[in-house]
């Protein structure tokens, strides 16, 4: 017996210690790249791991890099291992970089730390994290959807939701209600993805839906992404609760699909083409012309040509791919574009030079006293005009960017680039390196001061060449194209990003220059603005007073409101980056 013992005990003595072992050998590789300090090789940057996530506690974990990077002075790309609880994090400040290596001249796979979290949430075969043929044929049936030209075409529709939108928020200004503003932005951007999906409105915002309710709770019962210690986040029951939202919400968006298939099969013209301009109609169509001409991967040629008009011709791989998108488009465009109208509202009551302007600027376009809903669904390319506006929703976007990606370096794929030369340094980086994920972090890009200076202000301005008060940014040269990236960049960017903008636009151009919205988050004094700091790092430094404040909550363990780069608005994570508490406030009619 004692043998058996001391056998087991000598044999978990060598496992463990031919894995520190290993550990210490990965870390060994990282001598000489661009990292913060290690504390030692057996826990890497793992301390940087407790700084940040109690430093930053409950905030999108997007801020530790920055912070890492302003405190530490890192170069443009720099390595931070979290390994064995997280990945070798690669991280990108440099939007040329991060676009020649990973997003567009040369696009790498999705990684597994992003498609992990997403095919939990949408299941298998979603387009954010399917792969080469099939991500080209479900992107290529849905881009037609998606292009300006359509969206432009379905502004009236859209500008009819906003409408719902707007009067909710009139009546919540008259009673003074307390509520929570991207609570109701949701609402909204569901009923839009809802019309842009099915030609119909969910109607969301006048009762509750069953897609949005599931989903909704679908991401709640996801639990706590920030946890990067795995004792931190357990729930035994969460596998069986997420396994029966699925299926109810599979079915839910099963049954709106069949509706939407009889609805067009009434629709057909003669040709046998909807005149309907759904993504799901034009999905169809593009669908149904590809299988005539033989094209449909894994169908014979030669095949009859099919036209779907009943729920029962649809073929079930294709029924699997319209389900899934329209889960996607679900997940991907509802709270994103949701929290971006909030920010909005937000900052113009934060800065009232810029909500002095905006109003100016659509009195110009649309006329003092004008009712902007009317005059956009009679001429929506009115939008275009209203270039401040624009950078009003990009400023936003800058500073509050709601999604980005994660990429890996996919060693088994022949003709792929594993290293990158930084131009600036002449230092030649692995890009392939155990257990790693390359986060081209546009939280990060959008704070590099080349291209964004004073990159903490709220500068509209900034992206407008003839009013920017920073002229000499790197922005307005070659290597600022892509510094701005909200959607991403390359063949996996956003394929609702003209969809987001025409409808945020939309939204802000009806409801801002009357409405007023006031933060004020519960047992808390009402618009709070704390000062704006340089940095995160220099708000959160030893010897400020918040820092000092903040480091004396930490050890006591007593509750301390934070906030991030002077903002108490801060972004957490829930499956996108959210404005912390729904961004609860009141809302008030402008005089
Ligand atoms: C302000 C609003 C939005 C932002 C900031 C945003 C941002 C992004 C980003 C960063 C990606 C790349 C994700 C990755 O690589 O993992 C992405 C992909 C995607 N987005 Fe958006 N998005 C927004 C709105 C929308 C809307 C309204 C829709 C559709 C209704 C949508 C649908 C998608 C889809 C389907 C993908 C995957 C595309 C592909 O892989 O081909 N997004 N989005």
């Amino acid at each position: 017996m004692l043998k058996t013992i001391g056998a087991v005990l000598v044999a978990i003595f060598s496992l463990v210690s031919y894995y520190v072992y290993d550990l210490i050998q990965k870390r060994r590789q990282l001598d000489g790249l661009p990292q913060p300090p290690m504390k030692n090789l057996l826990l890497g940057h793992l301390h940087l791991a407790d700084e940040c996530s109690k430093l930053f506690k409950g905030l999108h974990p997007h801020v530790y890099a920055n912070y890492l990077r302003s405190k530490y002075n890192l170069p443009e790309v720099f390595y931070i291992d979290w390994r064995p609880f997280g990945p070798l994090w690669v991280m990108f400040a440099d939007p040329e970089l991060a676009s020649k290596y990973i997003t567009t001249e040369q696009s790498l796979q999705k990684s597994l730390f992003e498609t992990e979290y997403v095919d939990c949430v949408l299941g298998k075969g979603n387009m954010v994290t399917i792969e080469g043929a099939h991500h080209k044929f479900v992107r290529s049936m849905f881009n037609p959807g998606f292009s300006l030209n359509n969206i432009m075409s379905m502004a009236g529709q859209i500008v009819d939701d906003v409408v719902v939108f707007r009067n909710k928020l009139r009546k919540l200004a008259e009673t003074n209600e307390w509520f929570q503003m991207e609570e109701e932005a949701t609402q909204l951007t569901i009923d839009v993805i809802g019309r842009l999906t099915f030609d119909v409105s969910l109607d969301c915002q006048k009762q509750p839906h069953k897609i949005a309710r599931l989903f909704r709770q679908r991401l709640l019962l996801l639990g706590d992404q920030t946890s990067i210690f795995p004792w931190e986040d357990v729930s035994l029951t969460r596998p069986f609760k997420l396994w029966w939202n699925y299926r109810q919400l599979d079915k839910a968006i099963n049954d709106e699909l069949d509706a939407k298939i009889l609805r067009r099969a009434n629709e057909l013209s003669l040709d046998g083409k909807s005149s309907k301009k759904s993504s799901i109609d034009l999905a169809l169509n593009a669908y149904e012309k590809e299988q005539a001409m033989g094209n449909i991967i894994g169908e014979k040629k030669g095949l009859e040509a099919i036209r779907i008009d009943a729920p029962h011709k649809l073929p079930a791989s294709l029924r699997t791919d319209l389900n899934q998108s329209i889960k996607t488009f679900i997940f991907a465009g509802h709270d994103t574009s949701s929290s971006v109208i909030s920010w909005s509202f937000y900052l113009l009551h934060r800065y009232p030079e810029c909500q002095a302007k905006v109003t100016e600027e659509l009195n110009t376009i649309f006329g003092v006293g004008s009712d902007i809903a009317e005059k956009i669904k009679t001429d929506p390319y009115l939008l275009n005009k209203c270039h401040y506006l624009t950078a009003i929703v990009k400023e936003a976007m800058r500073l509050f960017n709601p999604a980005s990606t994660l990429r890996s370096v996919n060693g088994k794929l022949a003709n792929q680039k594993t290293t990158l030369t930084d131009p600036k340094t002449g230092q030649t980086l692995p890009m392939l390196m155990s257990n790693n994920a390359l986060w081209p972090l546009a939280h990060m890009i959008h704070r590099n001061t080349r291209f964004f200076p004073e990159p903490t202000k709220f500068v509209p301005e900034r992206f407008l060449p003839s009013q920017t008060p920073y002229p000499d940014a790197e922005l307005f040269t070659p290597a600022g194209k892509d510094a701005f990236r909200p959607f991403e960049k390359g063949p996996r960017n956003c394929i609702g990003q003209e969809l987001a903008m025409t409808e945020i636009k939309i939204t802000l151009a009806i409801c801002v220059r009357d409405l007023d919205f006031v933060v004020e988050y519960p047992g808390e004094a009402p618009d709070p603005q704390p000062p704006i700091p340089e940095s995160a790092a220099a708000e959160v430094a030893e010897g400020t007073e918040y820092g000092d404040a903040l480091r004396g909550a930490i050890k006591t363990g007593k509750p301390f409101v934070r906030r991030y780069e002077g903002h108490r608005t801060y972004q957490i994570l829930k499956g996108s980056a959210k404005p912390d508490g729904g961004l609860p406030g009141r809302i008030y009619l402008r005089k």
